[in-house]
């Protein structure tokens, strides 16, 4: 362990991309930053509204990551003094959890001398999320495809892509938090055969098309039967959006994770700005307020700067 200060900054990310459920995921230029370093007492310090609510003590979702991965590298778990901001916000479906994971890994594998690599950092944090498709796109940047490894402990194997070029995403970020727990709840628990072969389609598809810049069949292949449809009844305007955004503009559409973020793909100034109003309308018939931002892919995935004390 080394007298050093870490700062570490994590890509947003979205997860799913629609049909590929649990398995794809893609960085944006959104970033969170944790700042950590050993002291005499843990303190974390949250800045700016975003983590409003977030606990401050041992709770705290960075401290419990660091703790646990100081505990499994057979190291004392040292007190920690943390910082952390996000530009991202949190229960929306932008990955904000998997950031913190990640972003928490990094910076205590740093402070512990660097006794897991890169690999096995993404292995640790899927199992901590449950699942590798946000935590391997803010670990690894660009799109991620991704499974369960098939044993607790093995390595998650994973396939890393850039984003086709000129790819943009008009998000639109919702007024209300929605749990990606409550989200998962809402699924059935089994899936007729039908549907499962439709997704395994649109899914295969869906990466092909990413693979080599086919945007002209991302709004066929973004197409899923897994989960968009069940949580739509939780995201008042999906269905509108999934289904017409490709008459306003828009190369596709998904939820973006578990909602309720929804992301509308697109290249060009024209396009941008016929799907902006066509969302608004949309939404403003739910009465739903709302943001818009313009993300582009993050090629870089997490990066960590460290000061010598
Ligand atoms: N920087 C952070 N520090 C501590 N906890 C965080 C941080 N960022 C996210 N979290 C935790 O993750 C939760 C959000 O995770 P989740 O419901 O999966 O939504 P999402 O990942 O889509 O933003 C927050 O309520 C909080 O408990
Ligand atoms: N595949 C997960 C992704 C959850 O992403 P989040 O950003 O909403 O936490 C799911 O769809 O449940």
């Amino acid at each position: 362990m080394s007298g050093q200060r870490v700062k570490v900054t994590i890509p947003a990310s979205t997860a799913n991309l629609g049909p590929g459920f649990d398995a794809l995921g893609m960085a944006f230029q959104l970033y969170s930053v944790v700042e950590m370093e050993i002291s005499e007492r843990t303190t974390v310090e949250l800045v700016g509204k975003e983590l409003e609510g977030i606990p401050k003590d041992k709770s705290n979702l960075l401290y419990q990551v660091a703790a646990d991965l100081f505990a499994e590298a057979g190291l004392a778990v040292p007190e920690l003094a943390i910082r952390a901001s996000s530009d991202a916000p949190l229960t929306r479906g932008l990955g904000s959890s998997a950031a913190a994971i990640v972003g928490a890994l990094v910076a205590a594998n740093q402070l512990a001398g660097e006794p897991f690599t890169r690999d096995e950092l993404f292995a640790k944090a899927t199992a901590m999320e449950g699942h590798p498709d946000n935590v391997g796109a803010s670990m690894f940047g660009g799109i991620i495809v991704a499974t369960m490894p098939e044993k607790a402990g093995e390595p998650v194997p994973y396939v890393r892509f850039s984003p086709p070029a000129g790819l943009q995403t008009l998000v639109v970020i919702p007024d209300f938090m929605l749990e990606t727990q409550k989200a998962r709840n809402v699924l059935p628990q089994v899936y007729s055969k039908e549907d499962v072969v439709y997704n395994v389609g649109h899914s295969s598809l869906l990466v092909a098309a990413l693979a080599q810049g086919r945007l002209d069949l991302m709004g066929r292949a973004m197409s899923d039967r897994l989960h968009q449809p069940y949580r739509a009844k939780l995201v008042p305007g999906l269905k509108e959006i999934l289904d017409n955004a490709t008459e306003h503009g828009a190369v596709g559409a998904a939820l973006s994770g578990a909602g309720p973020t929804i992301l509308c793909f697109f290249s060009g100034a024209e396009e941008e700005r016929q799907l902006r109003a066509f969302v608004d309308s949309v939404m403003k018939g739910h009465g739903i307020t709302y943001r818009v931002m313009i993300l582009q892919p993050d090629e870089n995935g997490v990066q960590v700067e460290i000061h010598q004390r």
